[in-house]
């Protein structure tokens, strides 16, 4: 990718090793480069290691070594919540909204970690981009469709106004059209220059909207390109498949 589409990391990641048990590493020497504004997907095989990278990332599993860097930031070890603040918002697939609770509250529990005079104008900004929660505000989260649920769950995280956001597989359990939606809200957050990294299994939807790729195979990058003709390129196969011996970065 050219150094003018690309002008300035958001999130640089080198040498990560990451996993659940220390002796058992399932991220296994991520290099990676994400420039501010760019729109990424995270793409590979089932279990290649793609939700355990964005949440090492994420600061939700443990870093067994390599760095992190968020703009300038060292973030490597840094708690998930410290890391909010810091400016990087992790959408998780699932348990990302509480059902329980109305569309306001979820939205008050997330705002909480900004200043107060904050608070009010960051809640009704969030309504604004997405008007359907505006209207049921006072609606239990749980009375949400799928996608609509996914709506609220990235309106939380757009809060704190992240300079990247990373979402962890949101078209997970929605319809084809519903995918359609929540990747357009993903296009139009892009656009207003929030940093995008999106972990998908839907790999064609995902490279409809994104501008660049990674592909991830037994945690490790075996691929890394502009999103552009990646969907048709018979080398994608072989690439999940872990057979893929071209470039690696
Ligand atoms: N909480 C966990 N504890 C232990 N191992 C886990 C945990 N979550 C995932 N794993 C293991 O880590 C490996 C990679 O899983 P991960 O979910 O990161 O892959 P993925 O590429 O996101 O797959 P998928 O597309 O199926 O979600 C798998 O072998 C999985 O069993």
């Amino acid at each position: 990718m050219s150094a003018a589409a690309v002008p300035s990391p958001a999130l640089a990641v080198a040498g990560l090793v990451a996993g659940y048990e220390r002796d058992l590493p399932i991220v296994k020497g991520v290099d990676l480069v994400v420039g501010a504004g760019e729109f990424l997907a995270i793409l590979g095989p089932n279990g290649a290691g793609k939700s355990t990278l964005a949440k090492a990332i994420a600061g939700l599993v443990s870093i067994h070594s390599g760095e992190l860097a968020l703009g300038t930031r060292d973030i490597a070890g840094l708690p998930a919540h410290e890391l909010v603040r810091s400016g990087l918002a992790f959408v998780p697939q699932t348990e990302n909204i509480f059902a329980t609770l109305t569309i306001q509250e979820n939205l008050q529990l997330c705002a909480d970690v900004l200043p107060a005079a904050r608070r009010g104008e960051r809640i009704e900004a969030a309504y604004a981009m997405f008007p359907d929660l505006g209207a049921r505000r006072t609606i239990a989260a749980g009375a949400l469709s799928g996608g609509q649920r996914q709506m609220l769950a990235t309106a939380r995280a757009l809060l704190v106004e992240p300079s990247v956001m990373i979402l962890d597989e949101p078209s997970a359990g929605l319809s084809p059209k519903l995918v359609g939606e929540v990747f357009e809200t993903l296009l139009r957050i892009n656009e207003q220059g929030v940093t995008v990294i999106l972990v998908e299994q839907n790999v064609r939807a995902a490279l409809a909207v994104t501008r660049s790729a990674l592909v991830l195979c037994d945690g490790r990058v075996v691929h890394r390109g502009p999103a552009a003709g990646l969907a048709d390129d018979p080398r994608l196969g072989e690439m999940f498949l872990g057979r893929y011996e071209g470039q690696a970065a």
